[in-house]
């Protein structure tokens, strides 16, 4: 139950409903509890009548009392049972939504490393299937726990009243009953985890081919993914086969358990009533009554176990998330305006996943309003440096600098929020392309957009589109050509008006064309920001104040495009490949 205290927050802050809720168990059960009582006082009225002991207008009267408490009760019970529902249930809902908001925002200030480490499958599981389990502890089972305490205590202390040595026999069965519910129960939850993850990885397969549809088609590998579909599916059904089984066991057992009790009422009351040991013929029918309606609340004490169990497991899986720190620490609590000076001093970077030392004692010197172009061999270490501006991973000696203060020493939240970044994969949400943009400025107006639009030279693209800006991108969507998903990102990233702009190679699939007049664009736009462009191409870099050239982590030339056009090395190079491919 150590898992489960940090549940302990919540039920406090719901604590009032839920102490009204247990009231509304109690007060429900009690008044369920009346009709067996009401049932055999009217049994034994018969028996009197029959037995000529009353007369028949006593006999009318006291029936038709009984019949009208009897509904009276049945009423009242059925009134409140719908609130204990109402109660209980609901604040397990409640208790389910503020779960997940936690999980939700705990996920969204972990570091990329953790991203890396865990399966998306696996987040997105610990924040729905596991949260629906912990609720059932929530709900159902602090529900079905009062109503089995109550209906018990109720009943037992009638029962032991009535006749307490019938209560003794009636109740034997019982616990046989809940020992063999739990075990029937663990092994069905068993079996439904084994059928969980068999439709996981069913589903994960179904959704990964039809991501990679066009690569199966033009393969032509529809037979090769067909049998591994229907051999992954036939294992699916053989596990829900096996899970049927052991739950076609459930009801079959509790009848037998129900009638085996009601034959030990029947018998051991009959005899006793025949030995004189219980007076009225009524109690028998009153207990039988109280039998039924303790055999469901007795299994679900075996079900309950159960359920806790799962949710302990759950809620273990959640703590293991949320007690997750993030390597990525705002220390600054104030928030730090940006300049936008940037500065890295012998910078030396290993990813500790792969351990591969990714920037080997780089260094350079932007101020507030300079371009830099890095320019490099594929792997050479260009992202990783945008990666560090934006402090997706933390440096070791405080080596990068923004305005001069080591990046750890300004507040994590105005450093990025002063960053527009353009990655190298364009990712646009399944939204209008409208609002892909606004992503950037959220209470942009639709003139800032157009003009983002126009500067990334995407606008007469999508007014190209019978929605316009209104037009659906992504699964639901259209699909954005690569090239205008880039210029979409690129409007996102310039709406903002950053202090500090990051383009990662993000024109790559931009005709050279097209790429001028973007460029252009950016001159004017980032006339007065710190830009940081990281390109194969010599178009992109030679406006730029500096240019480095990476090579295997280290920075094996720097300067500016005339300077490095003068010099032999890979610049120069690029440079004229570049330009007799342009002549061509
Ligand atoms: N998140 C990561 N985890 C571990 N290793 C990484 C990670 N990102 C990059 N690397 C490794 O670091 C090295 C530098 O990668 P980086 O992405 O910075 O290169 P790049 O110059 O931007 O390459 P490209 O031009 O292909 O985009 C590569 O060897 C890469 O495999």
């Amino acid at each position: 139950m150590k898992a489960l205290k940090h549940l302990n927050k919540y039920f406090y802050k719901y604590r009032y409903q839920l102490i009204i809720g247990i009231l509304i168990t109690i007060i429900s059960r009690v008044f369920a509890l009346f009709t067996p009582r009401l049932v055999g006082a009217s049994i034994n009225i018969i028996s009197d009548r029959l037995d000529g002991k009353v007369t028949d207008a006593v006999f009318r009267a006291e029936l038709m009392t009984n019949i009208l408490y009897l509904i009276g009760a049945a009423v009242i019970a059925g009134i409140f049972t719908f609130l204990m529902r109402q109660t209980i249930i609901n604040v397990s809902r409640y208790i389910e939504y503020d779960l997940k908001n936690e999980i939700y925002q705990h996920y969204q200030i972990l570091s990329l490393n953790f991203y890396k480490s865990n399966r998306t499958g696996d987040l997105m599981n610990r924040i729905s299937e596991d949260v629906g389990k912990v609720r059932m502890y929530v709900g159902p089972a602090i529900m079905y726990t009062m109503n089995t305490i109550t209906l018990f205590t109720v009943a037992i202390i009638y029962m032991v009243s009535t006749a307490p040595k019938l209560t003794l026999y009636t109740l034997l069965p019982l616990p046989i009953l809940s020992f063999a519910i739990y075990k029937l129960s663990r092994l069905i939850n068993n079996r439904s985890t084994i059928v969980q993850q068999s439709l996981s990885t069913l589903s994960a397969y179904t959704q990964e081919n039809f991501s990679g549809i066009s690569i199966i088609k033009s393969y032509g590998i529809e037979p090769l993914t067909n049998s591994e579909f229907d051999r992954l599916s036939a294992e699916n059904r053989q596990k829900q086969i096996n899970l049927t089984k052991v739950q076609a066991l459930f009801f079959p057992m509790m009848i037998l358990l129900i009638g085996v009790s009601n034959l030990i009422v029947v018998y051991v009351g009959g005899m006793q009533y025949i030995n004189g040991e219980i007076e009225d013929i009524g109690t028998i029918a009153e207990f039988i009554m109280y039998v039924n309606m303790l055999t469901w609340p007795v299994a679900m004490i075996g079900w309950i176990t159960s359920l806790v169990q799962q949710a302990e497991a759950s809620q273990e899986r959640i703590n293991e998330f949320l007690d997750t720190q993030p390597e990525i620490q705002n220390k600054i609590n104030e928030p730090t305006p940006i300049k936008g000076d940037i500065e890295f001093k012998n910078v030396s970077f290993t990813y500790d996943d792969t351990n591969i030392e990714a920037l080997k004692d780089v260094s350079f010197k932007l101020k507030s309003g300079e371009t830099l172009a890095i320019l490099g061999k594929t792997g050479s270490g260009k992202s990783t440096i945008l990666d560090l501006i934006g402090r997706l991973y933390d440096v070791d000696n405080n080596s990068v600098l923004v305005d001069n203060k080591p990046i750890s020493e300004l507040n994590l939240y105005s450093l990025r929020e002063s960053i527009g970044y353009v990655p190298q994969d364009a990712f646009l949400f399944s939204d209008t392309i409208k609002n892909n943009i606004k992503f950037g400025k959220e209470d942009a107006t639709d003139e800032e957009v157009f003009e983002a639009a126009k500067n990334a030279k995407v606008h007469n693209n999508i007014i190209g589109f019978n929605k316009g800006y209104d037009t659906i991108l992504g699964e639901r969507g259209i699909t954005l050509s690569g090239g205008q998903k880039q210029r979409v990102s690129i409007a996102r990233a310039i709406i903002k008006k950053p202090d500090i702009l990051l383009f990662d190679d993000c024109l790559s699939a931009v005709d050279t064309e097209t790429e001028e007049k973007i460029l252009k664009n950016l001159v004017k736009l980032t006339k007065d920001k710190t830009t940081v462009i990281v390109s194969h191409r010599v178009s992109s870099a030679k406006n730029a104040d500096q240019i480095i050239i990476l090579d295997d982590g280290k920075v094996i030339q720097s300067g500016n495009h005339e300077s490095l056009i003068n010099t032999d090395g890979y610049y120069k190079e690029l440079y004229t490949k570049q330009l007799s491919e342009k002549e061509m």
